[in-house]
């Protein structure tokens, strides 16, 4: 059994594989290290073995890493920096700058479809990959996520104010809102699929119909409707891991 991690900003997503056909075993998101150790516990399942990718600290990132071997006693490999790796070169001008939640994505989406693809991963941040049929990244984008838009508001002004349950009550339309939840919860979710609109046209000044669009990360299915033509592949940034990180 193979433990895999993907540690963004804001949760842990977790999955243990079979090690024989990468079957899906288990799986969940937790907030914290401590949550994390405690549902592979609750498996009962015994990895020996673990790949992460992290965006989180170097420090946070050790922690984390220590816990698991001491807990589990697995072995763990973590994906690193690439200039080019299965066919696709990094197009940072720094590629140890690139974050690697997003270079594995991409790694995933072209191993895919083996042809020019736009990734958009849409977590805490969201952030958008070009890659080219050659497989060269062309580079991205990066903008804040819908947790970050609303919080945003909801902390640099004093009249936005309003609880969970009506936000994602309000969600259930996009007519123009007539109170503050709706107002508010309608125009962020605009400007993500906007956002989603405006790579699609780049994508087509590019490569005309010739690509494909993945959209990955928690608030994937926020665009989903918006965007017909897109692959909703949840663990596209795992499907990079794979190839990051393989077993030898
Ligand atoms: N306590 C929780 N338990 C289970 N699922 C949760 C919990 N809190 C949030 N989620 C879900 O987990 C997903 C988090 O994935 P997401 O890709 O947004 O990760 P993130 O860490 O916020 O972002 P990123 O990896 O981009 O930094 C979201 O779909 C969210 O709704
Ligand atoms: C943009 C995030 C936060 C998305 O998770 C992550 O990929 C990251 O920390 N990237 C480093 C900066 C960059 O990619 O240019
Ligand atoms: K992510």
């Amino acid at each position: 059994m193979i433990l895999e991690l993907d540690c963004g900003n804001s949760f842990i997503k977790w999955r243990i594989i079979r090690r024989a056909d990468a079957a899906v075993l288990a799986g969940g998101v937790v907030d914290s290290d401590k949550a994390l150790l405690l549902a592979i516990e609750a498996t009962g399942m015994a990895p020996g073995f673990c790949r992460l990718v992290s965006v989180r600290s170097e420090e946070e990132t050790s922690v984390l890493v220590e816990s698991l071997v001491s807990a589990f006693a697995l072995e763990v490999r973590r994906a690193g920096p690439a200039r080019e790796l299965a066919g696709v070169r990094n197009g940072y001008e720094d590629f140890e700058r690139l974050g690697l939640d997003r270079w594995l994505a991409l790694l995933g989406g072209y191993h895919l479809v083996k042809r020019a693809c736009v990734v958009i991963d849409l977590g805490t941040a969201v952030t958008s990959d070009f890659v080219n049929a050659s497989g060269e990244h062309l580079g991205g984008f990066i903008c804040p996520g819908m947790p970050l838009m609303r919080n945003q508001l909801r902390t640099h002004t004093r009249r936005i104010r309003y609880d969970d349950a009506s936000a994602e009550q309000a969600l259930s339309s996009l007519a123009p809102g007539r109170m503050t939840v709706e107002a508010v919860e309608r125009g962020c979710m605009l400007m993500l699929q906007g956002f989603v609109l405006t790579q699609i046209e780049q994508a087509r000044a590019l490569w005309g119909e010739e690509f494909t669009l993945f959209i990955t990360g928690g608030d994937a299915p926020l665009v989903n409707q918006a965007v017909p033509s897109a692959q909703v592949v949840p663990d596209l940034v795992f499907v990079g891991l794979a190839i990051a990180c393989p077993l030898d």
